[in-house]
């Protein structure tokens, strides 16, 4: 365990030197990848990941005291870097903790998730930014006169920073550390997908970034710098076709390659529009995930309500909305179509005798027969109860009566405990002009008098 924290302590202070890499005014960076490093191990050690990140903070401090030479005591840098540590970690641990908190209950949805992390993800980055500043300023590294300039910067770096790579640390670090508080499996199931596919729409990104930026770099003139929100598109593109990991990593190589262009290239009086299209395009692709996730619900939600869940044909809800369908189509084409109603017999004696799990079994047995003895075309769907309805678009009378002759004798073989199942049938042929509730009411009057005369046949 040991050797993981020295791990996570020397990837702070690596990733903590990207980010001053590209630093463009004093404390403030494009991005702050560390931002990102400190929320996401928040998230999975909880307040074990305090100790590697304080000794971080105070290390760095030291080290930038001494860089910049400032006129401090060992044991004012120590303070120094403890007051950052406490002003960098407290805003991001409480902002960790809640999503960690939100995504341990069911009822909150992966849309829900994502939506309240981009929030968090805002809201605790200007909470750092208002307290680091403040203890900069206290500790003598920042003059209040640069207070002003330096607030906006550093918020939208830190913003960026966590936002980015949140994600991409978090799932490195539930790698890494297997007693993690939060499970990322919601998201990463489906792996990172096709490589082909991923090559190319990363290759479409950087192209896209590198013929922006280029555009701002050769006219030199500020309006040219918004070229690089297009990318919104290709990302939003990816967040809605490939898988959440695919999306966070081909996110976090676009930030890098923007951010290193901005210093390549010398971009820096447009800096502020790159670091806004970083933070603009990740929430946006980020919100992306969402939709497959909504998409998926949705066919779920449609599944539970155009399926009976106990016997998996169709639902009444079903069978009525094709039915008008259906039943206009024949009208406009002049095609035949046959409705049958059906209904078990004494039904209520097989619960009673060998009670309701008899019953469903009994119910079940009866729809497995029934659908394989149909074509793709046709309908069959639970009514309620022992009731089900046969729809036959395309048979007239006589074919669909031999069908359903041949299924009245097929579930006629089915023993419930020792008991015969039967069923009894009521049969109508579509006619001119007629609708859903009309031919329903005549196959059911038929099936009501197969039942007056004892049942198992098929009334017409
Ligand atoms: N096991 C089981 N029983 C059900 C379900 N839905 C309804 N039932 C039972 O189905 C029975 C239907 O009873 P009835 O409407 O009197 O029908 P029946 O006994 O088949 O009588 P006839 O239709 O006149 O032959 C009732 O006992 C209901 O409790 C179900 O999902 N599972």
């Amino acid at each position: 365990m040991l050797t993981r924290h020295v791990f996570l302590l020397l990837a702070w202070l690596a990733v903590w030197q990207m980010g001053r890499l590209v630093e463009y005014t004093d404390h403030a960076s494009v991005w702050f990848p560390v931002a990102g490093l400190t929320f996401s191990a928040l998230l999975v050690l909880g307040k074990r990941a305090i100790l590697a990140i304080m000794t971080g903070a105070i290390v760095i401090t030291v080290w930038q005291a001494n860089h910049y030479q400032l006129p401090l005591s060992l044991l004012e840098m120590i303070w120094a870097g403890f007051l950052f540590g406490l002003a960098h970690i407290l805003p991001y641990w409480l902002g960790a903790s809640l999503i960690g908190r939100l995504s341990q209950h069911a009822s909150h949805s992966a849309p829900q998730l994502i939506v309240t992390f981009l929030v968090v993800a805002a809201v605790t980055a200007f909470i750092v930014t208002v307290l680091v500043i403040s203890s900069l300023v206290v500790t003598n590294q920042l003059d209040v006169s640069d207070v002003g300039k330096t607030l906006l910067p550093f918020w939208i770096g830190d913003m960026a920073g966590v936002i980015v790579l949140t994600p991409l640390f978090t799932g490195i670090l539930i790698y890494l550390f297997p007693n993690a508080h939060i499970s990322l499996d919601e998201f990463t199931r489906e792996g990172l997908g096709s490589l082909k596919r991923l090559a190319k729409k990363m290759g479409l990104n950087i192209a896209l970034i590198i013929a922006t930026m280029l555009l701002a770099y050769l006219s030199g003139t500020p309006e040219s710098s918004f070229a690089i929100f297009f990318l919104a598109v290709t990302h939003m593109w990816i967040a809605c076709t490939e898988s959440p990991v695919f999306n966070v990593v081909s996110l976090a190589a676009s930030s890098l390659l923007i951010v290193l262009l901005v210093h390549l290239l010398g971009l820096m009086d447009h800096v502020m529009v790159y670091q806004f299209a970083i933070n603009v395009i990740a929430a946006n692709a980020l919100f992306g995930i969402a939709v497959p996730q909504l998409k998926a619900y949705n066919q779920e939600l449609e599944h539970l309500v155009y399926t009976d869940t106990l016997t998996h044909v169709s639902s009444r809800q079903y069978m009525v909305q094709q039915a008008e369908v259906e039943i206009a189509r024949c009208h406009q084409h002049k095609v035949p179509l046959t409705l049958v109603v059906f209904d078990l017999d004494d039904f209520k004696l097989i619960n009673d005798q060998h009670g309701h799990i008899a019953g469903d079994k009994a119910l079940q047995s009866v729809c497995e027969v029934a659908k394989s003895m149909l074509s793709k075309t046709d309908v069959i769907a639970r009514f309620g109860g022992d009731e089900f309805v046969l729809m036959f678009p395309g048979l007239r009378f006589s074919a669909a009566f031999n069908l359903v002759e041949q299924i009245r004798m097929a579930i006629h073989q089915i023993l419930i405990d020792e008991t015969t199942v039967s069923a009894s049938f009521g049969i109508a042929e579509l006619q001119a002009k007629e609708d859903f509730i009309s031919i329903f009411h005549r196959a059911d009057q038929a099936l009501y008098r197969a039942k007056q005369k004892g049942g198992n046949q098929i009334g017409v």
